[in-house]
C-alpha cells in the first residue's frame, strides 16, 4: 500500500458550541459530502502549523490555539489516511467558505445525521463524548450504589457506565431504571454492561462489553443510534472491538489498581500505543484521579474513567 496521507482536521468550535462544517466540492475526493476544514500536512510542517495554514486558507480564520481531540487512521479504497482530529476554540475572524465551498455550523448531537466520510464517524464520536466516565462501583447496598451516582452526577460526570455483575436480571432492570432517571435528569448518558440482546428493552443510552465478550457476537449487537462500547487490554482485543465497530473504548489497566492487583499495567505507553491503533476514542481506566485527564489527551485519549474518580480522597 502507498503510504498514508497526513491530514490536519479542525473541529472549530463557536461560543455556542456549535461545529463548522465545510462542503467538499463534487469534484474531489469524498465530493458533496460535509468535512471539518482541513487539509494535507505538508513536509516540515506539525500538524497545528497544517492546521492553522489550512484553516485560514479554507475559511479565512487565524487560529491562536488548538488542541489534539483524536488521531484516525483510516483505509479508503484508493487512499489511506489518518486523520489528525485538533480541536480550535480559539480564533479570530468570522469563517467562510474561501474556496467557494459552503459551511454552516453544527450542534454537536446533529452531528450523527450529517453526510460525511466514512474516516469522520470516530470523530463525530469523539466530539460528542466528554473526557470523563464513571463507572459505577461494586453493589453494597441500592442506595450506597444510587448515592456514589448521585454524588458524581453532582460533581459534574456526563457519562456513566453501569456496572451491575453477577445480578439477576430483575435486579439489573430495576437499577438500571432507577439509575436512568437520575442520569437524564443531568443530561448524562448511561451505558449498560450487560448483554444488549437482553436488555434491549431497557431505555439506556447504549451497551458495554466485557472483552470476553467481544469474541461472541458476529456482528455489532446494538443498533446505530446507540453507543457501543469496550473494555480493552491489548491489541488482539482492540481487533476485536474494531471488527464490531464499537464507538468507543476503555483500554485497562493504565496505572496499578487495587480492584485488579494482579493485571500487569500498561502504563501511558502502552496506552498511547493502543489510543494510536484505535480506530475510536478511548478512555484511560486503571487507577486514574481526575488530574489525570490532561495526560490521557496527551496521549491520544479521549480522558479517562475510574469507579472512584469523584470520591473525595482516593484514587
Ligand atoms: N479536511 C478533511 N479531510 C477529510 C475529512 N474526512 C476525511 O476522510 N478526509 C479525507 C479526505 C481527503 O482524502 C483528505 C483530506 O485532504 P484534502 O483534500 O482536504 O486536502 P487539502 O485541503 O490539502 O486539499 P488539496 O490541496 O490537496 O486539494 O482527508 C474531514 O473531515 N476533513
Ligand atoms: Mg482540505
Amino acid at each position: 500500500m502507498s503510504e498514508s496521507i497526513h491530514v490536519a482536521v479542525g473541529i472549530i468550535v463557536n461560543p455556542a458550541g456549535e461545529i463548522l462544517l465545510a462542503q467538499r466540492a463534487d469534484h474531489r475526493d469524498q465530493g458533496g459530502l460535509w468535512e471539518f476544514p482541513g487539509g494535507k500536512v505538508e513536509a516540515g510542517e506539525t500538524v497545528a502549523q497544517a492546521l492553522a495554514r489550512e484553516l485560514l486558507e479554507e475559511v479565512g480564520i487565524t487560529v491562536s490555539h488548538s488542541e489534539p481531540l483524536i488521531r484516525i487512521p483510516h483505509d479508503y479504497a484508493d487512499r489511506t489516511v489518518v486523520l489528525e482530529v485538533h480541536e480550535v476554540r480559539a480564533f479570530s475572524g468570522e469563517p467562510r467558505g474561501r474556496e467557494g465551498q459552503p459551511v454552516r455550523w453544527v450542534a454537536p448531537e446533529q452531528l450523527s445525521d450529517v453526510a460525511m466520510p466514512a474516516a469522520n464517524r470516530p470523530i463525530v464520536n469523539a466530539v460528542r463524548l466528554p473526557a470523563e466516565c464513571l463507572i459505577t462501583p461494586p453493589l453494597d447496598s441500592d442506595e450506597q450504589w444510587l448515592s456514589v451516582l448521585k454524588k458524581s452526577l453532582h460533581q459534574g460526570v456526563r457519562l456513566v457506565q453501569l456496572r451491575l455483575k453477577e445480578l439477576a436480571a430483575e435486579r439489573v432492570d430495576a437499577l438500571t431504571r432507577k439509575a436512568l432517571a437520575l442520569c437524564h435528569a443531568h443530561d448524562c448518558r448511561v451505558l449498560l454492561n450487560a448483554d444488549p440482546q437482553q436488555f434491549a428493552h431497557l431505555p439506556v443510552d447504549g451497551f458495554h462489553l466485557p472483552a470476553g465478550a467481544l469474541s461472541r457476537y458476529p456482528a455489532r449487537p446494538v443498533a446505530e443510534g446507540r453507543w457501543l462500547s469496550a473494555s480493552i487490554h491489548n491489541r488482539a482485543e482492540l481487533v476485536q472491538a474494531a471488527r464490531l465497530g464499537v464507538d468507543l473504548g476503555f483500554v485497562a489497566p493504565v496505572q496499578a489498581t487495587a480492584t485488579h492487583p494482579d493485571a500487569t499495567p500498561l502504563g501511558w505507553a502502552g496506552f498511547k500505543e493502543l489510543a494510536a491503533a484505535a480506530p475510536f476514542p478511548v478512555y484511560a481506566l486503571g487507577g486514574m484521579q481526575r488530574h489525570d485527564v490532561t495526560l490521557a489527551r496527551q496521549y491520544g485519549g479521549q480522558g479517562i474513567a475510574g469507579i472512584r474518580l469523584f470520591v473525595e480522597g482516593e484514587d
